[in-house]
């Protein structure tokens, strides 16, 4: 799915309205109907609702949720803010439709009289806003809905605006967004004033998930969010470039190569994974094992002398080739040639470790996988990213990423920086979080949808280096290897959690759970 920036939003709007064809009044219909399904699907019909709409066409939305609303039997207290008493012609094509709903109360502006605004407890009230505003009683029980500004914010939330959003965080009422949390910018919000942004509980936001969405720091805004189809046409997004995906399940599933039915053990590929060392010997384990479930045919464990029974014993199938030394990796001779080379999980730091990872970097003609530890060293000489070897995948969290290329003050930032690295370098760059974000070479970035927080466990980084390893062994290009080994340990992680919860998963748990992700994937396919 594509991501687009919300400046394009008024282009695919024009163009849907033209060649669908379909009146601007009938497609903000539609947006306003699947808010309202949501809404209703939600909360009950005795529950309080306040809207606040702006003045724009995301006002002009929440009036038409208010108008549906109302007819479902809601009862409804709503402002419109109208300080410029200009809106545009579709939130006053809105606000004429709510005057023509039987009963429902008018009033222009709040009157001095009415300082102490409760809820109306005799029919819905609307309150159209030029110049004071009372605020209503927000209690916990109200519903909020928050359609002030959407994709035409232009500028930091500020003034009276500013206060009635701090008003509406400072309450202990639920809110629900309108496409995006009133405040918030699509993209960047580097320069924005977080207090002036509003925190919503679920946003509904329309089409396309907004790349601000994407971002750890804009989880106290989103809350939950959920994109709702409102019919875009199909040809303008086919249309319109961008840099940014969304990766859904029908999209990895696509990606799974068939295997042939003469296959063989030798022509799905042997995985090197040079990894592990005295106590951190289960980063080995975890990643051998996640290569194999992920359908490597031969996996090898190049590690310290001491994971030799470790190693053994806890994954039979795997081969062993031990270092000299018993508690670190001294020495990286390559006698034969892999399908898929990964470096990194457990590895530790010794100075020996460090010296034969910084010479085995001069012999590599082919993509790798570098990771953890591998990522660390990298750090302390990063002279040889520029000979890494075309499509080489780099697979840091934050810190790994920051490690590496400088410190990072946002998402956003890090984001950026990684796009013009993994395009320097021509490399892949997976930053792994919740939507882990797949950078390829080009400078496309893909974001994943699955997985949860239950994955922030030790261990589960690991366990993602075998699945990319272990599907680069198998003759995957690095691109569509990172792309569907990051998607499918998401689902597993997310199979796991299902089975038993966020809290309970570990590493292995994800794991075992890595034959159903698959099913599941095939499904998508019949
Ligand atoms: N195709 C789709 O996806 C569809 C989108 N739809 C809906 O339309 C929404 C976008 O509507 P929109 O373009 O009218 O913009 P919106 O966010 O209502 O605000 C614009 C108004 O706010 C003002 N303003 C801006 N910043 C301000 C500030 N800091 N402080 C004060 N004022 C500020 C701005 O003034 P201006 O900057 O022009 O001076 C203008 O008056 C979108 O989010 C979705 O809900 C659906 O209906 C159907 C299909
Ligand atoms: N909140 C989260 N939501 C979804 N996935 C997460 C979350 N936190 C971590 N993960 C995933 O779990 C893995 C953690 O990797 P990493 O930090 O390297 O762990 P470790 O080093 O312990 O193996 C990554 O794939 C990451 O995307
Ligand atoms: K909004």
């Amino acid at each position: 799915m594509k991501i687009f920036f919300t400046n394009e939003t008024k282009k695919l709007d024009r163009f849907t309205i033209e060649n669908e064809p379909i009146k601007s009044i009938d497609l903000m219909e539609r947006a306003a109907s699947s808010v309202t399904f949501e809404i209703i699907s939600r909360w009950k019909r005795n529950t309080p609702v306040v809207v606040f709409a702006g003045p724009g066409n995301n006002g002009g939305d929440a009036l038409a949720v208010s108008r549906m609303l109302i007819e479902e039997g809601y009862t409804l207290d709503i402002y419109l803010f109208n300080p410029l008493q200009k809106l545009s012609q579709d939130c006053l094509k809105n606000r004429d439709r709510l005057q023509t709903i039987e009963g429902l109360k008018f009033s222009k502006s709040v009157k001095p009289s009415d300082s102490t605004n409760t809820f109306p407890h005799n029919g819905s009230h609307f309150t159209e806003i030029t110049n004071e505003f009372i605020p209503p009683t927000l209690t916990k029980g109200t519903l909020v809905i928050d359609g002030l500004f959407g994709s035409g914010l232009s500028k930091p939330l500020s003034g009276g605006f500013g206060s009635v959003v701090q008003y509406i965080n400072s309450s202990d009422a639920t809110v629900v967004s309108i496409d995006l949390p009133s405040g918030l910018f699509g993209e960047n919000n580097t320069e924005n004033i977080p207090r002036n942004i509003v925190q919503a509980d679920l946003t509904i936001t329309f089409q396309y998930p907004k790349l601000a969405f994407m971002f750890a720091e804009n989880e106290q805004f989103t809350g939950e969010w959920k994109i709702v189809d409102i019919g875009i046409h199909p040809d303008i997004i086919e249309q319109t470039e961008t840099k940014y995906y969304y990766i859904e399940p029908d999209e990895a599933a696509r990606m799974i190569m068939k295997r042939s039915r003469f296959v063989s053990k030798h022509n799905v590929g042997h995985t090197l994974l040079i990894a592990g060392s005295k106590g951190m010997m289960g980063a080995a384990v975890l990643a051998a094992k996640a290569a194999l479930h992920t359908g490597a045919g031969l996996v090898s464990v190049l590690s310290a002398a001491c994971g030799e029974k470790i190693l053994q014993t806890s994954v039979p199938e795997a081969l062993f080739i031990a270092d000299e030394q018993d508690s670190h990796i001294s020495d990286i001779v390559l006698n034969r040639s892999y399908s898929a080379i990964a470096v990194g999980p457990g590895l530790g730091r010794h100075e020996e470790t460090a010296r034969a990872f910084y010479k085995l970097l001069g012999q590599i003609k082919r993509p790798i996988v570098l990771d953890a530890d591998a990522l660390n060293l990298l750090a302390g000489h990063t002279e040889l990213i520029e000979n890494l070897p075309k499509n080489t995948i780099l697979t840091p969290h934050h810190l790994e990423f920051d490690r590496l290329f400088g410190k990072n003050d946002t998402s956003y930032e890090r984001l950026n920086k990684a796009r013009e690295m993994a395009i320097r370098y021509h490399i892949i760059i997976v930053l792994k979080g919740a939507n882990t974000a797949i950078i390829t070479p080009k400078g496309d970035v893909l974001f994943n949808s699955s997985g949860n927080a239950g994955m922030a466990t030790a261990g589960s980084g690991d366990t993602l280096t075998g699945m990319i390893t272990g599907l680069l062994a198998q003759g995957y290009h690095p691109i569509p290897a990172a792309i569907l080994g990051v998607f499918l340990h998401g689902m597993a992680g997310d199979l796991a959690a299902e089975k038993d919860s966020q809290e309970y998963i570990t590493a292995r748990d994800i794991i075992s759970q890595i034959g159903q992700a698959y099913k599941k994937l095939h499904n998508y396919r019949v």
